[in-house]
């Protein structure tokens, strides 16, 4: 299934392989999203209230009634299973390239060890490709499948409603930190936003592999639809324990990013995360990565700054951090990946 043999490359260091009966994030809020529709300002203000409280408590939340159109959500999910349905060489027709990474991929590694599954990653606004390609420079162009025709069409939907979810929550995140509503918003006019479709076939060795290993989302927040089988795990704050986010109908999971970590000055912290992996049934998930332009400096914004509070990062830029970080992600190397702890001013 899915084409993955099981070998030594999955098998992940005993101290982070998934123990058996993981206790459910029973904490993690779930917010209702219908006063954004409604609009009245008080609704809007408790909202943002609740969304910074679970962004400082946890990292992550669950949003239902978000607005999103239930058909349209439908119809990428049939053209995801669709694409992973394909056979092997259909798929390997699109397969990304270190150059042009976009596209089907099978081998990602997270901190160094295979994840046990296979992607498909897309852009909802292609850049215009540049007139001439410098070393290591990406390009950001779509591969699209031949012969599923729907599959283009219900993707370019789905992102579109996507990205409208992506401004309200942002919108909420710069309101909840005693921010201008529209404050963040700038920084992803040329946004390096992408939409990544997982599949994690069964696997004959879930005590031994993970889906995808632990990690912190780089961006700014993540959008994830997750389908009713389970395995996404988020290292609880206040007690360092992994627990499980059982899914919810119609819901989406959206979890600050490391960016966010650093515009708030650490109010607000990326959480850990990872994929655990099952025997029996196959699994699909479709993150939105919302991400800010390649030439946006990151660095914590002025408001979060203070005497009290000095700034707690140096700045970074982001189309450097990015395209660094998707390289090591391409292939094992011997160094540790790009992390934000390293733009720390206080590292030791
Ligand atoms: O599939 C999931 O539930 C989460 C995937 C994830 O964390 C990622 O792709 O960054
Ligand atoms: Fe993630």
């Amino acid at each position: 299934m899915g084409g993955l043999s099981m070998d030594q490359a999955f098998v992940q260091a005993p101290e982070h392989r998934t123990k058996a009966n993981l206790a459910d994030a029973d904490g993690i809020p779930v917010i209702d999203l219908s006063p954004l529709a409604a609009g009245d300002k008080a609704g809007v203000d408790a909202l943002a209230a609740e969304v910074g409280r679970a962004s400082q408590d946890w990292g992550f939340f669950v949003v239902v009634r978000h607005g999103v159109l239930a058909e349209t959500v439908a119809r990428a999910l049939e053209a995801q299973r669709a694409f992973f349905a394909l056979p092997a060489d259909r798929k390997a027709a699109v397969r990304r390239d270190e150059a042009a990474p976009l596209g089907y991929y099978e081998s990602e590694h997270t901190k160094n060890v295979r994840d046990w599954k296979e992607v498909f990653d897309l852009v909802p606004r292609e850049p215009p490709p540049p007139a001439a390609v410098a070393d290591g420079e990406l390009v950001f162009e779509n591969k699209w499948p031949e012969d599923l025709p729907r599959f283009r069409e219900a993707l370019e939907e789905y992102a579109e409603a996507m990205e409208e979810l992506a401004f309200k929550l942002l919108e909420l995140i710069a309101r909840s930190l005693g921010l201008r509503p529209d404050r963040l918003r700038g920084f992803f006019k040329d946004q390096t936003t992408f939409i990544r479709l997982n599949h994690y076939p069964p696997c004959p060795s879930p005590d031994l592999a993970l889906g995808v290993g632990r990690h912190k989302d780089a961006g700014a927040l993540t959008i994830l639809y997750q389908d009713d089988v389970g395995g996404l795990d988020v290292r609880r704050r206040s007690d360092g324990e992994w627990v499980r986010v059982r899914p919810v109908p119609d819901s989406y999971v959206i979890n600050v990013g490391d960016i966010i970590q650093v515009w708030s000055n650490d109010r607000y912290e990326s959480a850990e995360h990872r994929v655990s992996v099952n025997s029996h049934k196959e699994r699909f998930s479709m993150p939105y990565f919302f991400n800010p332009g390649s030439d946006a400096m990151v660095e914590p914004l002025e408001e979060m700054v203070s005497d009290e509070r000095p700034a707690r990062y140096d700045a970074y830029n982001w189309g450097n951090f990015f395209s660094t970080r998707k390289n090591s992600n391409f292939r094992k190397l011997d160094v540790e990946n790009v992390q934000i702890a390293h733009f720390r001013k206080d590292r030791s």
